[in-house]
């Protein structure tokens, strides 16, 4: 087996790995990619050099690691599409939300499965990527993805019940954050502030604190301490969110996001793959 990786779906997420694959040394050719209309695909080995295979069967034939990117509602079709096409000694690896390991094994009886939450920071290697062993998964699967993903950020390991929180958090996290950034610009231009003066010291502020917290030990609370004076600006304006309870809608967001998870949860059980 050869340490290729191929991408069955080549959208937002594969992009993000492909850029940060390149761009960590990997050679582009080992890198396949699959997709529906095979435009996706295409546009990716323009860009990156990565390899257009057309049929699924050909692209996954010798890769040693079958990453399996599509959106959740697109996924019992396109493992059906793979079938049969996995070897039991390929590891797979599934990045779909929503979608159980459990579901994954059923369809693709033999290999071992691990499931993967990254973030599409994983673009320019300061990404995190969670994963959770599933089905036939055991440490050398994991340190296997492990090596994957750590070339392009942090990986952490967690049970794959907390998968859907780590959806929510951390890979929905760089929208999330980029939102907070939009709206702390758009409150400095109802302030007065022309909308690129506010848009760069917004966007500078995140890329501020980010450095001030990659420093070891620095805390949230430590940066907080650090810029409100006592009686100042900053603990007005903290309060004033505080008082607006951003803190409860925060955790209303996350709980959107878990909830919509969750009932869209792909299953064996639920949603048997198997078969014919
Ligand atoms: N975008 C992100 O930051 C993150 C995405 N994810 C998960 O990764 C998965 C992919 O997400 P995105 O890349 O954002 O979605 P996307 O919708 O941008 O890309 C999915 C691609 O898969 C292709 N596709 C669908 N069925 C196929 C099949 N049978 N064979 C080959 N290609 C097929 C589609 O044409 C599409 O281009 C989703 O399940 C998502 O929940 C997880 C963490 C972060
Ligand atoms: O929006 C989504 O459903 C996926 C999961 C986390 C990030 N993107």
């Amino acid at each position: 087996m050869s340490e290729d990786i191929v991408f069955i779906g080549c959208g937002r997420i594969t992009r993000a790995l492909v850029q940060g694959l390149v761009a960590a040394g990997r050679p582009p050719h080992t890198l396949r990619g699959v997709s529906r209309t095979g435009a996706g695909a295409r546009v990716l080995g323009a860009e990156f050099g990565m390899r257009v295979v057309a049929r699924a069967e050909d692209a996954i034939s010798g890769a040693g690691v079958v990453m399996l990117a599509v959106h959740p509602h697109e996924a019992v079709s396109a493992l059906k599409d793979i079938a049969g096409a996995v070897s039991t000694d390929q590891l797979v690896v599934s990045l779909v939300a929503s979608c159980h390991t459990d579901a994954v094994a059923e369809a693709l009886p033999g290999p071992a499965v691990v499931r993967a939450v990254p973030n599409v920071a994983v673009a320019v290697r300061t990404g995190v990527t969670v994963l959770s062993a599933g089905p036939g998964a055991g440490s050398d699967e994991l340190a296997l993805a492990e090596a994957v993903f750590s070339a392009v950020g942090q990986v952490a390991t967690v049970p794959e019940g907390m998968l859907e929180t780590v959806s929510a958090l951390s890979g929905a996290g760089p929208a999330l954050t980029a939102y907070f950034v939009k709206a702390l610009s758009a409150a400095g231009v109802a302030q007065g502030l022309p909308i690129a003066t506010a848009e760069v010291l917004a966007a500078q502020a995140i890329r501020s604190t980010a450095a001030l917290l990659a420093e070891e030990g620095t805390t949230p609370d430590d940066v907080i301490d650090a810029v409100a004076s006592p009686g100042g600006m900053t603990e007005a304006a903290l309060f004033a969110l505080g008082e607006r309870g951003v803190p409860g809608a925060v955790g209303h967001a996350l709980d959107a996001a878990v909830r919509l998870s969750f009932g869209r949860r792909i299953t064996a059980a639920a949603h048997p793959v198997g078969g014919s």
